[in-house]
């Protein structure tokens, strides 16, 4: 499948043969892809595939080899320690948890990274959270306590505080971990009227084949510690390369099985009675 451009416009980063190791076992082998400026790029594979070791590169958190990261043209594997500061400050994550400080009040979460990051007058930090919190429809909940809220509220408030230094670039680990699946479709309308709202280019991973095809104008679909298909959902859904074929039509026969059946299945198993077919 064809990787690089895409047709997706220009790439803020680039991924070029980049290998990956914990002590001497290879994770991600010599994968090559582009994230688009102003996109949404999925990244998605099953369990231990390499997502979160391919993430913790982008953003800086294991290092990378000259050649094989590029931000806006610049060799990352060059970078001094300058120079990666300066490319986490465009940068916001929201890791798996939304990992909010539970003795705070969700204002004061999304405070945190204005108090430490700038200097900012507390009446300017106000402002800033407030239109936040209005931005991801939590207007009301601003003195409320993170185990006040629910799962999906507390992804939003992670969201906003993720995205309170309005960082160009956003990575988004499982947004819909946990979630039922309305709240889990609600956040992901969300992130894609962020990104129209902000011109924002975001990196989310995810398990959730339905949620990646709702959201992404790039899908990298990865095996193995390798990318099997990079390209538009259209692209990818009509790749004919086996092991993507297997991935996602294994995904959608999970989904369409009827959970009333399923139990029945289950049932007739047990008491040893006709077994239903799905
Ligand atoms: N710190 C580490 N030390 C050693 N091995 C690790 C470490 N982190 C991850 N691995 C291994 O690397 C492989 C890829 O893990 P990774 O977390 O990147 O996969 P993933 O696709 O993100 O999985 P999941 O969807 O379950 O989060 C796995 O086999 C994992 O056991």
């Amino acid at each position: 499948m064809g990787i690089g451009n895409n047709g997706l416009g220009s790439p803020i980063i680039q991924v070029r043969n980049l290998s990956s190791h914990y002590g001497g076992r290879t994770i991600l082998h010599e994968i090559s892809f582009d994230i688009p400026s102003g996109k949404v790029t999925v990244i998605m594979g099953v369990s231990g595939c390499g997502k979160s070791t391919l993430l913790r590169h982008l953003i800086g958190l294991k290092p990378t080899a000259p050649g094989c990261l590029f931000v806006e043209g610049e060799d990352a594997g060059l970078f001094r320690t300058a120079q990666w500061n300066a490319y986490r400050k465009r940068l916001g994550v929201l890791f798996q948890g939304g990992a909010l400080f539970s003795s705070l009040s969700v204002r004061d979460n999304l405070a945190v990274p204005l108090r430490v990051h700038t200097r900012l007058a507390e009446s300017t930090i106000r402002i800033i959270t407030d239109i936040k919190l209005h931005q991801v429809g939590l207007t009301e909940f601003g003195d409320f306590m993170p185990s006040q809220l629910s799962g999906g509220m507390r992804k939003r408030a992670g969201l906003a505080r993720a995205m309170v230094m309005d960082p160009e670039i956003l990575f988004v680990d499982e947004p819909s971990s946990g979630l039922d699946p309305i709240t889990a479709a609600g956040l992901d309308e969300l992130l894609v009227e962020l990104k129209h709202a902000m011109g924002m280019t975001l990196v989310v991973v995810t398990h959730e084949l339905e949620s990646a095809f709702r959201i992404a104008d790039q899908i990298v679909v990865m095996d193995a510690g390798r990318i099997l298909a990079a390209g538009t959902p259209e692209a990818v859904r009509s790749c004919e390369d086996i092991r993507v074929r297997q991935f996602l039509e294994r995904r959608a026969d999970e989904r369409a099985v009827d959970q009333g059946r399923y139990e029945k299945r289950l049932a007739a198993i047990g008491s040893k009675k006709r077994v239903p077919p799905f």
